[in-house]
């Protein structure tokens, strides 16, 4: 299975939504990465600029990596497993309108958290309750707890 040789990988967000606030993306995106890191011997530094093991995007419809979003609903974000080049990266369908901390739409926080899961190299989880589980489910955020299922499965690669 895929996963990285190292425990200190960077990210880089490289564009931004119009749905949100620069700082709420960043927030969104920083938290999400927090959620692994909190289970994990996994460190997340942020760059500015250059190649990042995760680069983070969001695109519409083809965006010339052979997977192309389907506009609103349906697909609403991808990312690669761990290996060279585009494994890792995360690419987020602005065709969805992404919120910060409403229950409407789809939690940028809560699709960032799963679209990481693959980043660093879980599969989606049969476990209803999983964040893995394939499709969204609005939680709270703030009193949001990676689940057991995620928890064993990302410890499973880097415990
Ligand atoms: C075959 C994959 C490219 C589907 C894609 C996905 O799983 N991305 O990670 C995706 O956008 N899945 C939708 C469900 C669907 N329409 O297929 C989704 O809600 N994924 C994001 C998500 C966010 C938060 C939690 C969960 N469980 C799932
Ligand atoms: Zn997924």
């Amino acid at each position: 299975d895929y996963k990285w040789k190292k425990h200190n990988l960077t990210y880089r967000i490289e564009n931004y939504t119009p749905d949100m606030s620069v700082a709420e993306v960043d927030d969104s995106i920083k938290r999400a990465l927090q959620v692994w890191a909190d289970v994990t011997p996994l460190r997340f530094t942020r760059l500015h600029r250059g190649t990042a093991d995760i680069m983070i995007s969001f695109a519409v419809g083809d965006h010339q990596d052979g997977y192309p979003f389907d506009g609103p609903d349906g697909f609403l974000a991808h990312a690669f497993p761990p290996f060279e080049g585009l494994g890792g990266d995360a690419h987020f369908d602005d065709d969805e309108t992404f919120f910060y901390r409403s229950p409407e739409g789809y939690n940028l926080f809560l699709v960032a958290a799963h679209e990481f899961g693959h980043s660093l190299g879980l599969e989606h989880s049969q476990d209803p309750g999983a964040l893995m589980f394939p499709t969204y489910v609005y939680r709270d955020i703030d009193t949001f707890v990676l689940p057991h299922d995620d928890v064993s499965g990302i410890q499973s690669l880097y415990g």
